[in-house]
């Protein structure tokens, strides 16, 4: 058996990290990694994705050049191959800086494999086993499949194999309206494909206000996206050219079929029971404020503790761990302000409370609104879908929450990401003097409209 001072299993956005931090502060560390350093992030998520969202983007601005005056002559073609390769490009570049990184780091040992506990101190691998006083678990998540009628019969993608396509669909069926249904649907759209969206919630991005959901909603079939909501009896079945996706209300002759169902924790086989580790019921890892288990000397970071759902969310929980148990800190999880953004275009930049959320938390709120046709910069580039949102609370004037969908909002936001951490109160924010001409030139005056509710 091998000794460690601490043991690390899965190489996402937070166990690299940590384990990086441990060897500088002298410890021997194995991480273990079964697929590929960087996780879902580097390999099947948000790098690749946001690739394949900036050719769409190209594509998009490249096909509406006419209305800036610049005229491209013929039909503006799409190469697939090069789409494809761009992303791939992008994903090794940052696969192989960190494993160049850890090849390069004494005390590190980098081990590729699948890692199950033997019990709260013993970890096996390749036959192998490891024990250490501190085990780390950042094993994330995988794509859900829902078991629908006539799954098992079609070849079906998820996010991690739909980004490994370098041929056009001709028509694409993307089932779930979510982060990742949404912007597969825009992108594959822009790229030229015929693309319907298949929601069974009610709306489309159900987390989110239902201005919010209908706007989007509004956006993405504006270029022509085909989208149903409410649907219900889902069902697939070969044809002779494709996949035939019937519903309640619908049936959809489809060449391809995306599944973005949601995501579930790689916790099923990861032996928790010999470790005594609880999980909730969806195989969520439970944790304290400070990310530790039931049991002492394991913690759980990212996906795995359902606690967030984002790089940045799972970076964060690294930074917590790292902080207490290498620098003597004590930072909490419930500290954190959610934030985010949904990466269609023009992207949704999202932080803190949603109007749903402030109104049943009870307090008295403000609300203040503005169309994106009312900021000169959208009007100057000639992007003026969406708006913005901000909510507040109407006694301690402290920002709640906001929503900014529309250009450039997933920088924007950030103004107001940084007063909510700071803990501004918004009249203070109202004195600032923003750069023209920006999109954040216009927050302190949706701060100024703040009108109670
Ligand atoms: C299509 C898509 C787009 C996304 N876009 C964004 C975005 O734009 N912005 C954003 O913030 N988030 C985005 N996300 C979410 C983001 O990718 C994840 O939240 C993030 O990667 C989670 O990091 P993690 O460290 O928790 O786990 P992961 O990155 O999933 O890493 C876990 C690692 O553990 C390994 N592992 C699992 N079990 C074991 C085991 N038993 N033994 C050894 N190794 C194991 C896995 O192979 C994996 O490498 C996207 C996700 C997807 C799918
Ligand atoms: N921009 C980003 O940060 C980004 C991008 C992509 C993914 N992600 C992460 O990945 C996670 C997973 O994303 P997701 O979009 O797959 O999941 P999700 O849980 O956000 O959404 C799944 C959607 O599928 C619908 N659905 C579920 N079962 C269905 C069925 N049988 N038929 C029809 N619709 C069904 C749900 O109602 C929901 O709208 C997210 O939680 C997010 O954190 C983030």
């Amino acid at each position: 058996m091998k000794s460690f001072d601490a043991i690390v299993i899965g190489g996402g956005q937070a166990g690299p990290f940590l384990a990086a931090r441990m060897v500088e502060k002298g410890m021997k560390v194995a991480l273990i990694e079964r697929k590929f350093l960087g996780g879902t992030c580097v390999n099947a998520g948000c790098m690749p994705t946001k690739t394949l969202v900036a050719s769409a983007r190209a594509a998009y601005v490249a096909r509406n050049s006419a209305v800036y005056g610049v005229n491209i002559p013929g039909e503006i073609a799409i190469d697939m191959k090069v789409v494809r390769a761009r992303a791939e490009t992008v994903t090794m570049n940052a696969r192989n800086g960190l494993i160049g990184w850890f090849a390069g780091m004494d005390g590190m040992t980098v081990i590729y494999g699948h890692a199950r506990f033997e019990d709260p101190k013993t970890v096996s691998v390749n036959g192998e086993t490891l024990t250490a006083p501190r085990i780390f678990l950042n094993v994330g998540a995988r794509p859900v499949i829902p078991d629908l009628p006539g799954i098992n019969d079609i070849d079906y993608l998820t996010s991690t194999s739909i980004i490994h396509l370098d041929t056009l669909p001709r028509h694409l069926a993307v089932i779930g309206g979510s982060y990742i249904g949404l912007e597969f649907a825009q992108m594959y759209r822009r790229f030229g494909a015929e693309v319907s969206v298949i929601e069974h919630g009610p709306k489309l991005a159900s987390r989110e206000d239902e201005d919010i959901s209908d706007a989007i909603a509004d956006v993405l079939r504006s270029e022509g996206i085909d989208i149903h909501t409410g649907v219900s009896d889902i069902a697939f079945a070969r044809s002779s050219d494709g996949i035939t996706v019937a519903t309640d209300s619908a049936r959809i002759d489809a060449s391809h079929v995306l599944i973005a169902t949601g995501r579930k924790p790689n916790t099923d086989d990861l032996g928790l029971d010999a470790a005594g580790v609880i999980s909730d019921k969806h195989g969520y890892i439970t944790v304290d404020d400070r990310l530790a288990t039931n049991v002492d000397g394991i913690w759980a970071l990212g996906d795995c503790n359902g606690h967030g759902a984002f790089t940045h969310t799972s970076y964060n929980d690294f930074e917590i761990a790292a902080a207490n148990l290498l620098d003597g800190a004590d930072r909490k999880l419930s500290s954190r302000i959610l934030a985010y953004a949904l990466y269609i275009d023009p992207p949704l930049g999202r932080v803190g409370m949603t109007e749903k959320q402030a109104r049943a938390s009870g307090r008295k709120i403000m609300i203040s609104t503005r169309p994106m046709s009312r900021v000169g910069r959208a009007n100057e580039r000639g992007e003026t879908k969406g708006f913005m949102k901000v909510i507040a609370d109407a006694e301690t004037k402290k920002i709640l929450g906001a929503a900014i969908l529309g250009i450039e909002g997933d920088e924007v936001i950030h103004g107001i990401i940084d007063a909510m951490n700071a803990g501004t109160t918004y009249p203070a924010l109202q004195w600032s003097v923003p750069i023209h001409p920006t999109v954040s030139e216009l927050i302190p005056t949706v701060l100024g409209d703040l009108k109670p509710v």
